[in-house]
């Protein structure tokens, strides 16, 4: 009897070590990365969520590439991903998507964006929409929108300079929370009975938490407040698509008169969940970015005298210095695209870029299995010391001369190739007009 048992138990011990030296060793037709699997089921995972407050590249990821180098295996959430902190691979990812790569989120991120968001179409729906967001949020329709968001800065900082203290963060969001809403669908949030904006209160932080859908966690808040807004948004389009308006005059407008063509490919499940992407993406970005701008002018002063400088100049040489902003001096700001791009550098807003390869693909020695996630690892090429001097440092003076319309090797705060981030010019604008209206009329 006792010498059964222990067979059946040295069996399970067995099928135990198997599995675990599975797991540690995946199958590959080729090199894989050096890295760890970490433990069967869970992988990394807990390593990869903790929390961390450092503005340099995250000790997760810092402390592997010290150990493995530049592009290393992991384990995270139950999937295997190969993390890429290399240049060139990360280019190599960007310029192949569609063939060799696709992108691809995390279940998580598919649940809090809906399942057929923009970032998890492909092919010919995801060209549809990408054009869709193009027409809203290109130069065409920014230089018609660039009074309003100077209205709306000036409005705000108003309002603010009569408070003892203003929550940077939080204060910007509503405002390009409010703008974009108004854009969007025609909200306005001081005459509306429900708040939209409410839902998405502590979504970054829920975005980027352990994935247990259990009351009291940041990841369970953030669910509960997509379904909010999702019912807040299918309402509003409802009682549009009953009383349709006679002129076209924002996206709900577009996207009613899409869905009556018999020839459509838009669903309504497929305009919603673009809506909900478009109003997180704008407003949760670019208040982070206008907030950290804010802070490093304040530190840095000479940055802040040729900033001022520069926008001053831009008023006198108007013919009339009451007259608003147009989209020309919008495009002379050299100095404050610079400090934008330096802002962005350090910001590393979007931490991580998600892709799925879809063959075995080689590369410098290491083969990326087909099916494996991608992980392109942005703050790692933006706070590389070989690339930027001082890579904690603000310093827009860097950006003299660069090119900085797209992205490259050695700046992809955007993104890159065909998924380059519809809303950059957006952001850019939202960002200079602040800048413009705060240095010139404020201290
Ligand atoms: C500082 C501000 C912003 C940053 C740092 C940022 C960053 C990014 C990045 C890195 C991507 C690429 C994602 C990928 O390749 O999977 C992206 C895509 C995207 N962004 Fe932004 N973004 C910003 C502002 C905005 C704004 C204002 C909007 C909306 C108007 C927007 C809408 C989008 C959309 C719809 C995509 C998906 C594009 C696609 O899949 O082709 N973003 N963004």
């Amino acid at each position: 009897m006792i010498s059964v048992g222990m067979c059946i138990g040295a069996f399970l011990v067995l099928i135990i070590i198997h599995w675990v030296y599975n797991w540690r060793n995946p199958r590959c037709n080729g090199k894989l990365p050096p890295g760890s699997m970490g433990w069967p089921l869970l992988g990394e995972t807990i390593q990869f969520f903790a929390p961390n407050t450092t503005s340099d590249i995250a000790p997760f990821v810092k402390e592997r590439m010290q150990r493995y180098g530049p592009i290393f295996k992991t384990s995270v959430v139950g999937r295997p991903v190969i993390v890429s902190t290399d240049p060139d691979l990360n280019y190599f990812i960007f310029q192949q998507e569609g063939q060799l790569f696709q992108s691809w989120y995390p279940d998580t991120f598919t649940e809090i964006f809906g399942r057929q968001n923009v970032g998890s179409l492909h092919g010919f729906m995801y060209k549809y929409l990408k054009n869709m967001v193009l027409n809203l949020f290109g130069p065409e329709s920014l230089k018609k929108m660039i009074s309003e968001v100077e209205e709306a800065a000036q409005t705000k900082l108003k309002r603010w300079s009569g408070q003892t203290s203003v929550e940077m963060k939080e204060a910007t969001a509503t405002m390009i929370f409010d703008l974009t809403a108004k854009k969007l669908i025609s909200y306005d949030s001081e005459n509306s009975l429900e708040n939209l904006r409410e839902s998405f209160v502590a979504f970054i932080q829920g975005l980027i938490s352990f994935p247990i859908d259990i009351p009291g966690t940041a990841y369970h808040k953030c669910l509960q407040g997509r379904k909010k807004a999702m019912k807040m948004l299918k309402t509003l389009l409802h009682e549009r698509r009953a009383k349709p308006r006679k002129e076209q005059s924002d996206f709900f407008d577009y996207v009613i008169e899409e869905l009556q063509r018999k020839d459509t490919i838009l669903t309504e499940a497929i305009a919603l969940d673009l809506m909900f992407v478009l109003l997180f993406a704008s407003f949760e970005t670019t208040s982070l970015a206008i907030t950290l701008a804010v802070k490093l002018l304040h530190d840095h002063p000479l940055a802040l005298r040729e900033l001022t400088e520069e926008h001053e100049a831009i008023i006198r040489a108007r013919e009339n210095p009451a007259f608003g902003l147009t989209w020309k001096e919008y495009k002379s700001m050299k100095f404050t695209f610079q400090v934008i791009n330096e802002t962005v550098r350090l910001a590393n807003i979007v931490p991580a870029i998600f892709r799925k390869a879809l063959r075995d693909i080689n590369f410098k020695g290491h083969t990326i299995p087909a099916g494996w996630a991608v992980m392109v690892c942005p703050p790692a090429v933006h706070l590389n010391p070989d690339k930027y001097q001082d890579p904690l440092d603000f310093n827009p003076w860097r950006w003299e001369g660069v090119e900085i319309n797209g992205a490259s090797r050695n700046f992809m705060a955007f993104g890159g190739g065909m998924r380059f981030c519809v809303g950059t010019e957006f952001t850019k604008v939202q960002m200079a007009v602040f800048l413009h209206s705060l240095v010139t009329k404020y201290r």
